[in-house]
């Protein structure tokens, strides 16, 4: 079979690149190796992951109410009910990426392993041979399995297993303290897990503004138990107990029931051959793209996970935009992450936007500004008082990076993105009329913030400040 695009890999960049096409009408195959269409963020990532946080969250304010109005809340969280949720809500969203959906757009959806024979041709295992004018490769990535020794004497979770596994792990070692870790870590912890979270670097969160990741750390150090400059160097047993046995900054034996392995990811390329088409991967095994998202070979595109560059779902799904227009109309359009913000989905959540204040620094010399928010009266009520906002802009007021810290400030957040998206200086959003007491009064106050500096500074302030002293003072002399 011919067609004018081919789709490796049915998850969220290779959903997009596959609709769009074909909606273009471009004749269109889109090859996924398991039975359903998903991928990584319906079945083992973003959607069960936040499933299983939000189940945790409200075991978690259940017992925080309690303690604080004096109710008694006792017994722990049945497992099957959690797991039952998670599936519940990843079953939901299957039904809107069925393979029937995609099928009614007009586009041929194969099962099974794909891998290349040629630049033009993919061959599937125990499947047909397909031809392609442009390939597209969306495989996104999986657990990096790391070499312990003796791990294999210990029951090892990953994002692929935890949602689904009928035992609860009681005892948790969790290997990596980055977004999988510590939203995991911290999900279970709440269920009733003993969680320990080991992190190589001697700092957690090292891709977040300092202050942000310092009150962030605070914050989860207050449930968690974290060994910074640490990493799993045995698994062993003794008796009935197993043990773990850490090396680097705390040399300890921590008695758990499972290793939960969250130490980063590893492209899936393996099984597709790229060399067959021309194509080197990099050290870390991800496949080379320039910024228009091509390979080394102009007809063939990659995006997401497998790419290396923006591992986060609307990361992929914006780059299959790109390829889009690249691809089928010709077009030299070139990705963009400057204005693509992330968001990790702890207890207080952060979102990240654009530039940390050490990068502004590094970037305009020093020749930046910082304004902060908190204490907003919502947060306050709701008893959410870690939750702060940090903008970083040129000194003119244009943001360069936008950072908060809080719960749900993934959504409060948001406004900051058109701003920045849009080149509109912080000081506009000043002027815009936030309901009382919203949420987003947090990131007004940080915009006002700007209107005081401003004022402060301004000369026309000190020449008020001088005559209403004055005004005072002949005031007292003659009366
Ligand atoms: C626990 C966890 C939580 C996450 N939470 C978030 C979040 O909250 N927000 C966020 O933005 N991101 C999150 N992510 C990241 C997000 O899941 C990924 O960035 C995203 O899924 C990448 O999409 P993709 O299309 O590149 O790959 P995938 O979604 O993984 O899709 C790749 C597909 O290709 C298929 N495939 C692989 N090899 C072949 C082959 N040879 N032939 C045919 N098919 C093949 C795979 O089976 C898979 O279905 C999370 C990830 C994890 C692990
Ligand atoms: N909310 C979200 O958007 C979200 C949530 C989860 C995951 N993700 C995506 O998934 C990707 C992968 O997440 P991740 O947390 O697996 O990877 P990561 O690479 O971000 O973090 C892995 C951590 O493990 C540490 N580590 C590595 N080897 C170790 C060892 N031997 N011992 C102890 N620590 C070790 C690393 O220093 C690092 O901090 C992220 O980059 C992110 O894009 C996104």
């Amino acid at each position: 079979m011919k067609y004018d695009v081919i789709v490796i890999g049915g998850g969220s960049g290779g959903l997009t690149v596959a609709s769009g096409a074909a909606r273009f009408g471009a004749k269109t195959a889109l090859i996924e190796k398991e039975a359903q269409l998903g991928g990584d963020c319906l079945h083992y990532g973003c959607v069960p992951s936040k499933a299983l946080i939000a189940a945790s969250r409200e075991v978690h304010d259940a017992r925080q109410a309690a303690k604080r109005f004096g109710i008694s809340v006792t017994g722990k969280p049945d497992w099957k009910k959690v797991t039952g949720s998670i599936q519940q809500a990843v079953d939901t969203i299957q039904e809107h990426d069925s393979h029937e959906r995609f099928e009614r757009e007009g586009i041929d959806v194969y099962t099974g392993e794909a891998s290349f024979a040629g630049k033009n041709r993919i061959d599937l295992k125990d499947g047909p041979s397909l031809e392609g004018e442009k390939i597209v490769i969306a495989t996104g990535s999986s657990p990096a399995i790391l070499p312990i020794e003796g791990i294999e004497q210990i029951r090892v979770l990953t994002n692929e297993s935890v949602f689904y596994t009928n035992q609860f792990p009681e005892r948790v070692v969790m290997v990596g303290g980055g977004p999988i870790g510590l939203e995991m870590a911290q999900a279970l912890s709440r269920l009733g897990s003993e969680v320990t979270v080991l992190e190589n670097s001697d700092h957690l969160l090292i891709k977040e503004d300092r202050e942000i990741a310092a009150r962030a750390v605070t914050s989860l150090q207050k449930e968690l138990r974290i060994l910074t400059g640490t990493r799993a160097s045995k698994v062993y047993r003794e008796g009935n107990k197993t043990f773990v046995e850490t090396e680097g900054r705390h040399s300890e034996n921590i008695e758990a029931d499972a290793l939960f392995v969250a130490a980063g990811r590893k492209p899936n390329t393996k099984s597709l051959h790229v060399q067959r088409a021309g194509l080197s991967l990099t050290k870390g095994g991800a496949v080379k793209v320039n910024d228009k998202l091509q390979t080394e070979v102009a007809h063939i595109y990659a995006v997401g996970d497998v790419n290396g560059r923006f591992p986060f779902t609307h990361g992929a799904g914006e780059e299959g935009k790109t390829v889009i227009a690249n691809a089928l109309f010709g077009l030299r359009r070139k990705i963009s992450y400057d204005d693509m913000p992330w968001c990790f989905y702890t207890d207080p959540e952060i979102f990240h936007l654009g530039l940390t204040e050490d990068e502004a620094a590094q970037e305009t010399g020093g020749d930046y500004d910082v304004y902060r928010g908190s204490g907003a009266d919502r947060m306050i009520a709701e008893g959410d008082e870690d939750s702060f906002v940090k903008v970083i802009t040129k000194r003119d007021g244009t943001i360069l990076g936008a950072h908060g810290l809080g719960r749900n400030a993934s959504d409060w957040m948001q406004t900051m993105v058109l701003m920045k998206a849009k080149g509109h200086p912080l000081k506009d959003l000043s002027s815009i009329t936030h309901p009382y007491p919203a949420r987003t009064e947090i990131v007004k106050q940080t915009s006002d913030a700007w209107w005081t500096k401003k004022l402060f500074q301004s000369p026309l302030t000190g020449l008020s400040k001088k005559a209403l002293k004055a005004k005072r003072s002949f005031k007292t002399k003659h009366s």
